[in-house]
């Protein structure tokens, strides 16, 4: 099949949309591949890494107050269906798929009026502008939370397959990753990230908590964010960045090699983040971001928690002494960890790939 894959921005829309077009690569389905996104967003450094056929369109979000800059985004919008019609007619795509961000507003959208099979995967439990806006005119809309049904009108068209990110990280057996990062690859490991992008709340409240976690018996792989790591390596006492309990990264590239070594994991409520805590059934403590569309992290959050797979500090509560406590409560208690363990992987959807795969083949073959 020939495919356009569009989704930009953060992470969360750039993982699950690679992970399809890996799949599709092993079971040997693709003929060609296109990815669209910007050249801004994050998708740019992460496509171009993987050796995947890029190409980019100038588009922006609206803003949600009126303002001029909203004129400038309506007229970059048509520009940018214009542009995306030529890379469609050029590329000839069998199908196109959106996984959110406003990037895949316009290609999937061009591609609707040039009747080409269209599909959205849409990650939350609430959904994306884009989608929202997308779900008037696709063929298919994947979801990945059962909550997600209620965003769209277009019932019909709603299939769940899950978040192909998960699929991809039960592929992944246990190793020693860690050593690269300065850890033992046998010992207990807590990891705190704050999204693909870091959060700086979290990112503070670990770095209060850092004379504690170089003292206790599990250790701590700490994820700060691109852009965040050097005003937090900068926070952080020289003592506690030599200690062999605690490793301090800008990024992890690779970060489904590193998860089945992870016994709890701290941090955003994101949902690709969610879909691979699940699939893999790793224990989790959310605080979710309160600076996201609908408060949508906090509704993912609590689909987890609800099924005692995870507990959610709201950011308000949030501060070095509640952190350690949470930690400490899951680390030590293993059977606690167990039982997280199993509820979580009961609401993960470990072959949702396949399942995407399958909505794409029955749309091309129809
Ligand atoms: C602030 C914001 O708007 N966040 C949204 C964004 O989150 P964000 O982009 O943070 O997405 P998620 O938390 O869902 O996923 C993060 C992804 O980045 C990967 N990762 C993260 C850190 C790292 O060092 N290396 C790495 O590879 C994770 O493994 C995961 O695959 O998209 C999600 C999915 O639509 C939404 O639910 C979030 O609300």
């Amino acid at each position: 099949m020939r495919i356009i894959v569009s989704g930009g921005g953060t992470g969360g829309h750039i993982y699950p949309a690679m992970a399809l077009i890996k799949r599709l690569k092993e079971r040997d389905m693709i003929d060609d591949v296109l990815y669209v996104g910007t050249e801004k967003g994050l998708e740019s450094k992460i496509v171009k890494n993987a050796g995947i056929n890029f190409k980019t369109i100038e588009i922006q979000g609206f803003r949600r107050k009126l303002s001029l800059e909203n004129l400038k985004t309506v007229q970059l919008f048509l520009s940018s269906i214009h542009k995306s019609r030529k890379i469609i007619k050029e590329f000839k795509p069998d199908i196109v798929v959106g996984t959110g961000g406003y990037v895949s507003s316009a290609i999937v959208y061009a591609a609707h009026t040039m009747h080409i099979p269209t599909v959205i995967h849409e990650q939350n439990t609430i959904a994306g502008v884009t989608n929202k806006f997308l779900g008037k005119f696709v063929d298919k809309i994947a979801i990945a939370f059962t909550e997600a049904v209620d965003q769209f009108n277009e019932k019909k068209k709603i299939v769940f397959t899950g978040n192909p990110r998960a699929q991809e990280v039960v592929g992944i057996q246990k190793n020693d990753r860690l050593t690269e990062f300065g850890l033992e690859p046998n010992k207990d490991t807590v990891m705190i990230f704050g999204g693909s992008r870091g959060a700086k709340p979290i990112n503070q409240a670990v770095i209060d908590t850092m004379s504690k976690f170089v003292e206790s018996d599990y250790q701590v792989l700490f994820v700060t964010g691109r852009v965040h790591y050097d005003g937090v390596i900068k926070l952080i006492d020289d003592k506690y960045l030599k200690s062999a309990n605690v490793s301090v990264l800008p990024y992890i590239d690779n970060m489904p090699e590193i998860l089945p070594d992870i016994k709890l994991i701290v941090g955003r409520s994101g949902a690709t983040s969610i879909a691979e805590i699940t699939a893999l059934g790793i224990p989790a403590i959310f605080i979710p971001s309160p600076y996201v569309t609908h408060n949508h992290q906090t509704k993912n959050a609590l689909s987890v928690a609800k099924v005692d797979a995870a507990v959610v500090i709201p950011e308000k509560d949030l501060n070095s002494d509640s952190l350690f406590k949470e930690i400490n409560q899951i680390m030590s208690n293993t059977k606690l960890q167990q039982e997280m363990s199993v509820n979580s992987k009961k609401i993960g959807v470990p072959d949702a790939t396949d399942r995407l795969i399958k909505v794409l083949v029955d749309l091309v073959n129809k």
